[in-house]
């Protein structure tokens, strides 16, 4: 059934388009296979939303050429199929070697190839009419993040009835890095297709904003963004669009409490490791932005200084495989792995290397219970959109113990002050902050880790995307 204009009358009035769905298929042990809710925290952040106002959720399910619809949990899926070469051209390529790395300070060298940009087109329009199709009149429509960044535009032409938020995860660049882009104006024009555009930090408001002035010549006002209220606006065709920040962050109250709840799992972890003085803990996708090599790097000056004992200090470090055929990946896990080798063959004794290393993911519960085993945790982002790992690391501590090591390069330090920030690029500083975290005071510790505690319990997910659909709603 269709309205008068032709959209569907019994569509979503709530509609999420996110590369991925909130989705994994599992095979189970007799070879059968179910799909389970993906535990990530934006589907967490939206569930409520979505039940509330018959939600449906657009993505792509990370299978190639799959287009089953499961229903999981009352959320509506709408799959995008993708083929194995748009995989590779719109997902591997434009997302993760063109606008990844360009958008995260162009750590490695981004590569402007036409072929890719024309599937990331195609791809774009696909999610755009898949969220068409699935919108009812006049639903509220939150694309989110840089693979869909020409959805907004072409979203508003197949349905104007529509109000389009879109939400970056990642940084956006400043001026000198996003001019190299050969489709800068067409990408401006592609986001300025939303009502309202979010992004974590002023900052990236503010780039937003001076691109738009720059390649669309169009006013965009120079008032300060503030974070969660008090946007900016740009006059574009006739509408008024909305610029403003919105830190992301969890569901701290969940994590806390399941936290709480691994019991004793944390001190058996510390006795499986040998109970070390210190253990340290990383957590990360495998990714060149995470600066798992600039926490290895400070962790060896440090045992060579004298300044950290080897044999009284642990490092677990948990990495996810991630965008594995991407040249860039895999060059960073053969330099890490060099690394772990290099200093657990220098640094270590057979029964003791200090740096335990593994490439899989942990299940969630075991993730948090190493949250909770940890003296301290290493975020060293190089350049990091927010790190949830950060906010993860702290609502797990309401036992006030451990430290948190943060990176001044990532979101998080916006709102983390009170963590041992570091600056990435200063080997004084990363070492100094590393051994500050294992060696202050308790007391010191704990106080920085209550402020810390106090500050992720009360900025949760649910305040986020509330703060986000309020301002797109006209409600602030
Ligand atoms: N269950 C589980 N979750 C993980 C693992 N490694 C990372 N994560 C989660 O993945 C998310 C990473 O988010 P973030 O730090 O913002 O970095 P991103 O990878 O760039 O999105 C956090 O919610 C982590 O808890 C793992 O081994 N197991
Ligand atoms: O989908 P993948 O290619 O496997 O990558 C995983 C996600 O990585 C990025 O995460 C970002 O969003 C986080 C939440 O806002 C933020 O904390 C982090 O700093 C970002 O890097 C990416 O933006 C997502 O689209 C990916 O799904």
């Amino acid at each position: 059934m269709t309205s008068p204009e032709g959209h569907p009358a019994t569509g979503a009035s709530f509609v999420v388009v996110a590369n991925r769905l909130p989705v994994d298929k599992r095979t189970l042990p007799d070879g059968s296979t179910v799909w389970k809710r993906a535990p990530g925290g934006l589907v967490t952040a939206l569930t409520p939303t979505l039940a509330t106002r018959s939600g449906a959720w657009v993505g792509w399910s990370g299978i190639p050429d799959s287009d089953e619809n499961p229903t999981v949990d009352g959320i509506d899926i709408h799959a995008v199929p993708l083929s194995g070469q748009e995989i590779a051209d719109y997902y591997e390529g434009f997302s993760n070697a063109t606008l990844w790395p360009l958008y995260h300070d162009v750590l490695v060298k981004p590569e402007y190839r036409h072929d890719w940009w024309d599937t990331y087109v195609t791809v774009n329009r696909r999610f755009a009419e898949e969220a068409s199709r699935a919108a009812a009149e006049g639903a509220t429509v939150w694309v989110q993040d840089y693979q869909l960044q020409l959805v907004p535009a072409m979203l508003r032409e197949l349905r104007p009835d529509l109000s389009i938020g879109f939400f970056l995860h990642i940084p956006f660049p400043p001026r000198e890095l996003f001019s190299q882009l050969p489709w800068r104006t067409e990408i401006l024009e592609g986001m300025m297709g939303a009502d309202l555009l979010g992004f974590h930090l002023p900052g990236g408001a503010e780039n937003f904003q001076s691109l738009v002035r720059r390649f669309l010549h169009v006013d965009a006002s120079r008032d300060g963004v503030g974070v969660r209220d008090g946007y900016g606006t740009i006059d574009y065709e006739g509408r008024v669009v909305k610029v403003g920040s919105f830190p992301i962050s969890i569901d701290s109250a969940t994590v806390a409490a399941n936290a709480a709840a691994t019991g004793d799992r944390a001190a058996r972890i510390r006795a499986e490791l040998g109970d070390p003085d210190v253990l340290m803990l990383g957590v990360d996708r495998l990714d060149y932005t995470k600066g798992i090599d600039v926490r290895l790097a400070g962790l060896e000056r440090l045992f060579a200084d004298g300044r950290l004992d080897p044999a009284k200090t642990v490092l677990v470090q948990l990495a996810s495989p991630s965008r594995e055929r991407v040249d860039s990946y895999i060059d960073i896990r053969n330099r890490i792995e060099q690394t772990v080798g290099h200093i657990n063959g220098t640094y270590g004794t057979v029964d003791h290397p200090p740096i335990r290393y593994l490439l899989k993911p942990v299940p969630r519960d075991e993730l948090l219970a190493y949250f909770r085993a940890a003296d301290v945790c290493l975020v060293t982002p190089l350049r990091d959109g927010m790190n949830l790992v950060a906010k993860e690391y702290i609502a797990s501590r309401d036992d006030l113990g451990g430290a948190l090591v943060l990176s001044e390069f990532t979101g998080a330090a916006a709102e983390l002050t009170e963590a041992y920030l570091m600056n990435p690029y200063d080997e004084r500083s990363v070492d100094d902050a590393i051994e500050a975290a294992a060696t202050d005071p308790a007391d010191v510790r704990g106080k920085r880790m209550q402020a810390l505690h106090d500050q992720v319990m009360t900025n949760d997910v649910d305040q986020w995307a509330q703060s986000f659909l309020d301002t797109l709603a006209g409600k602030r």
